[in-house]
C-alpha cells in the first residue's frame, strides 16, 4: 500500500515474483510495467517514427497536442475552474514541444476554455506559421510579454508549460529562464507537457517547477521518476505496435477510444 516511485514498484514486483537482483530494464519487462524512455531513446523512437513509419511532424503533433487539451479537459474540467471565463495561459517554446502547445490551445479552445499564448520564440519553419495563424483565425490572443506571477494567478485558472520537450539540454537560455522563474513562484496549477520544463530529461530538477499535471507523450521520459503532482496521464495514442515491441515500451491498454490515459 505505500506509495512506490516507478523504479522500486518495478523493483518490488520483480523481485517478488521472479526473487532474484535484475536490471530495472528487466525488471520492467517482467513486471509488464511502463518503460521510462531515457534522452537518446525518446529521440530515437522519435526519429523512427518519422524516417521508418513514414509520419509527418504535423500528424503526431495533431495527436500530441489533443491528448494534452483531452487531459487538462479532465484534470481541471470546465466547471470546476474557480475563475471565469475560464482563462488558460498556454507557453510555448521555440522547439517541437511548443508546437503541441499550439496545437493544444486551439484544442482548448474548440473545448470552451480561453486560451492565451505566449511564443516568444518563432522559428521561422511553416508549420509553426501555420500552427500560429489557425490559433489567430480562432481568435486566440498572442501575449507580448510573460506576466507577473501574481497576475497569473489572479486571471488565469491554470498554466500549460510547452516551453522544453525531450531535447532540453543545459542551461536554461533567455527569456526562457526569466519564465521558468516566474512559473516558480505561482500558485495556479501547472501542466507540463511530455517534461516539466527546466528538467533535466532523466534526472529532474528538485528547485525547478513543480507541475501539478504532467502528460507524457508515446512514453514517459526518466524524468517522470520525480513528478509529485496530482495527475500523471499518457497521450499521444499513435505508437505502432512493432516498434512498441522494439522498444519493450510495454504501454498500458488506452480505454476505449480515449487518446490519453490516468497512469496514476
Ligand atoms: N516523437 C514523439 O514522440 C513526438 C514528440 N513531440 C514533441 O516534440 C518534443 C521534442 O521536440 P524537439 O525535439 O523539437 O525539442 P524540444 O524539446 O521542443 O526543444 C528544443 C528547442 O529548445 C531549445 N533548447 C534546448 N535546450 C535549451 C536550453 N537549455 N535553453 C534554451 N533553449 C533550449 C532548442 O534550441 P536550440 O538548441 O536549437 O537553440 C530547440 O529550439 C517532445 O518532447 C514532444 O513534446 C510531438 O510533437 C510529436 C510526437
Ligand atoms: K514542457
Amino acid at each position: 500500500g505505500s506509495v512506490l516511485t516507478h523504479t522500486g514498484a518495478c523493483a518490488r514486483i520483480a523481485s517478488n515474483i521472479y526473487g532474484k537482483d535484475l536490471t530495472h530494464r528487466q525488471a520492467c519487462t517482467m513486471a509488464n510495467t511502463i518503460k521510462y524512455l531515457g534522452q537518446e531513446e525518446a529521440q530515437h523512437i522519435d526519429e523512427e517514427l518519422f524516417d521508418e513509419y513514414s509520419f509527418s511532424v504535423d500528424q503526431l503533433m495533431e495527436l500530441a497536442g489533443l491528448s494534452c487539451a483531452t487531459a487538462v479537459s479532465k484534470g481541471y474540467p470546465l466547471l470546476s475552474l474557480l475563475k471565469s471565463p475560464p482563462r488558460v495561459l498556454v507557453i510555448c517554446g521555440p522547439g517541437n514541444n511548443g508546437g503541441d502547445g499550439l496545437v493544444c490551445a486551439r484544442h482548448l479552445k474548440l473545448f470552451g476554455y480561453e486560451p492565451s499564448v505566449l511564443y516568444p520564440k518563432r522559428p521561422s519553419k511553416q508549420l509553426f506559421q501555420n500552427l500560429t495563424t489557425q490559433c489567430e483565425k480562432m481568435d486566440i490572443s498572442f501575449l507580448t510579454e510573460m506576466p507577473e506571477a501574481d497576475v497569473i494567478d489572479e486571471v488565469y485558472n491554470l498554466v500549460v508549460d510547452a516551453i522544453f520537450g525531450f531535447s532540453f539540454k543545459g542551461a536554461v537560455r533567455e527569456p526562457f529562464g526569466d519564465i521558468l522563474s516566474q512559473l516558480k513562484k505561482i500558485t495556479v496549477p501547472i501542466a507540463s507537457v511530455d517534461i516539466p520544463s527546466g528538467w533535466d530529461v532523466e534526472n529532474g530538477c528538485p528547485d525547478g517547477i513543480q507541475p501539478d499535471m504532467l502528460i507524457s507523450l508515446t512514453a514517459p521520459k526518466k524524468a517522470a521518476n520525480h513528478f509529485k503532482g496530482r495527475y500523471h496521464f499518457l497521450g499521444g495514442r499513435f505508437v505502432p505496435p512493432a516498434l512498441e515491441q522494439k522498444y519493450q515500451l510495454n504501454l498500458p491498454q488506452y480505454p476505449g477510444t480515449d487518446c490519453v490515459q490516468q497512469l496514476n
